[in-house]
């Protein structure tokens, strides 16, 4: 009888998972700046004591940029697959996913200027 929920189907799909952001941040030269990014965004909260709502934003902002690099990551390879040659279309199709990534990245960008800057002025301020 089928179970309702397989407990073992689950975890075999965590492990294929896991191995997907080993392979991201393994072999993906801009996973890996995001990567950095967000150990310094992680120093900088700590640092400026930063609220629970402003770590919240930064977590979404974190995790949408992660998974939009992966999709973005699995789109490239899908049309390597299919097109390893140049075709003007797999241009067009990698060029539109490499945007996705970058409008959040730009946005995470914003956003961290927004949540920063002011307490870094403060610092400064108040060493004067
Ligand atoms: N088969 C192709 N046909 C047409 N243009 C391509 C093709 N492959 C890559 N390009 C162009 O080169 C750009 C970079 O593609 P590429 O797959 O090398 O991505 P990347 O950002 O360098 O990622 P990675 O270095 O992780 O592979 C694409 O955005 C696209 O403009």
């Amino acid at each position: 009888m089928n179970q309702p929920v397989d407990i073992r189907k689950a975890i075999r799909s965590f492990r294929y998972a896991g191995m997907g952001i080993y392979s991201l941040f393994r072999y993906e030269n801009n996973a890996r700046i995001h990567l950095i990014a967000f150990i310094l965004v992680v120093i900088a909260g700590i640092f400026f004591q930063i609220s629970s709502v402003e770590w919240c934003i930064i977590s979404i902002l974190i995790g949408l940029v992660w998974s939009a690099e992966a999709i973005n990551t699995s789109i490239e390879k899908l049309a390597d697959v299919v097109s390893p040659g140049y075709h003007p279309g797999i241009k067009d199709v990698k060029d539109l996913a490499a945007a996705g990534v970058l409008i959040l990245a730009l946005v995470a960008v914003i956003v961290g200027c927004i949540i920063f800057i002011p307490k870094v002025l403060i610092l400064f301020n108040g060493g004067l």
